[in-house]
């Protein structure tokens, strides 16, 4: 309880404590032993202020977005998708779930890199080299969100969110295949988000719907001893922020690695290994 009333004491005296305070709370309720010390009036009142500032951040860099020039926009597009075009992580990768971006949103643009995966075909040696291709799918607004595989561009329609995304059936009428019922596992998952840093907090649009999809799918390949996914964040220049700034909950997936303009920015020791 006197812990809860001094972290409530602290936060009225200014941003930056708030801050750092926010990861030091958001870890310690995370152990049990301390979360057992922490009244729930506490946790509620610090859940909340983890939220308001999610949402002030969220903010700050939609502005931020804004900003940018359609041709430094356009400049970040392009070194981002060709890195990401050009490296052997994602040579190799055979599987993968992606964000179809959505202008509005200001999100890194991952159309050349979709329709090139959805067409390459290795004619040379007679083998059809084309990945298999998952894409977001919401379902409702309790942070459902479901991937569903796509062989074409055409297979998509603007939600209400005028975000495109895939019908639940395909062309003939079949469901679409779902990633959590495929048989074999995705290597790579391209993330969207609002902010990220270089120790992999990332900061999402506030439905929780990766966050679910992440923790489900890592669930997935425990079970199946599969090789956890890559987990790469696109991010424009503006979206990476320092350390301690991004207030993170236990609930929030970390992220493997980044590509910015710069280039990858691998973070944990598998993206270490297979990126650098
Ligand atoms: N391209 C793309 N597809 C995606 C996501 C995404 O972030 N990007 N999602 C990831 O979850 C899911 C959809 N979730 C979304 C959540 C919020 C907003 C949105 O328009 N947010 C506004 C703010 C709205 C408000 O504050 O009321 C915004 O961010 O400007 C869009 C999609 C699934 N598909
Ligand atoms: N694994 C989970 N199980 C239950 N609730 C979750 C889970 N992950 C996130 N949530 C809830 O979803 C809500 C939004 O979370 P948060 O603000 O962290 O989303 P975000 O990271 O911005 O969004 P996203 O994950 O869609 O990119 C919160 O109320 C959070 O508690």
């Amino acid at each position: 309880m006197r812990r809860g009333l001094v972290v409530v004491d602290v936060l009225l005296k200014g941003e930056r404590s708030l801050l750092m305070l926010h990861s030091t709370c958001c870890s310690a309720i995370s152990s049990p032993a301390i979360a057992n010390r922490t009244s729930s009036c506490a946790k509620t009142s610090m859940a909340t202020t983890v939220q308001a500032h999610k949402k002030a951040l969220r903010s700050d860099i939609r502005k931020a977005l804004k900003a940018l020039s359609p041709q430094q926009r356009a400049h970040e597009d392009f070194a981002i998708q060709s890195t990401i075009l050009g490296s052997s992580w994602f040579k190799w990768s055979q599987r993968l779930c992606a964000y179809i971006s959505c202008p509005a949103l200001r999100e890194v643009d991952t159309s050349t890199i979709l329709s090139q995966l959805l067409t390459n075909s290795d004619s040379e040696h007679q083998v059809q080299t084309q990945k298999e291709l998952y894409v977001p799918r919401v379902e409702d607004k309790n942070s459902n969100m479901r991937m569903l595989k796509i062989t074409t561009m055409d297979d998509l329609v603007a939600n209400s969110m005028n975000i495109l995304e895939p019908s639940p059936l395909d062309g003939s009428g079949n469901q679409r295949e779902d990633v959590m019922s495929a048989t074999n596992p995705v290597d790579l998952f391209l993330l969207p988000g609002v902010c990220f840093d270089k120790e992999g907090r990332r900061l999402g649009r506030g439905g929780g719907y990766y966050d679910v999809l992440l923790k489900r799918y890592q669930d997935l390949a425990l079970e199946k001893k599969w090789n956890k996914p890559l987990l790469v964040a696109l991010a424009y220049s503006v979206q990476i922020k320092d350390e301690g700034v991004i207030p993170v909950t236990p609930t929030d997936v970390p992220i493997d690695a980044i590509v910015s303009s710069g280039g990858v920015i691998p973070i944990s020791p598998i993206a270490k290994e297979k990126m650098s």
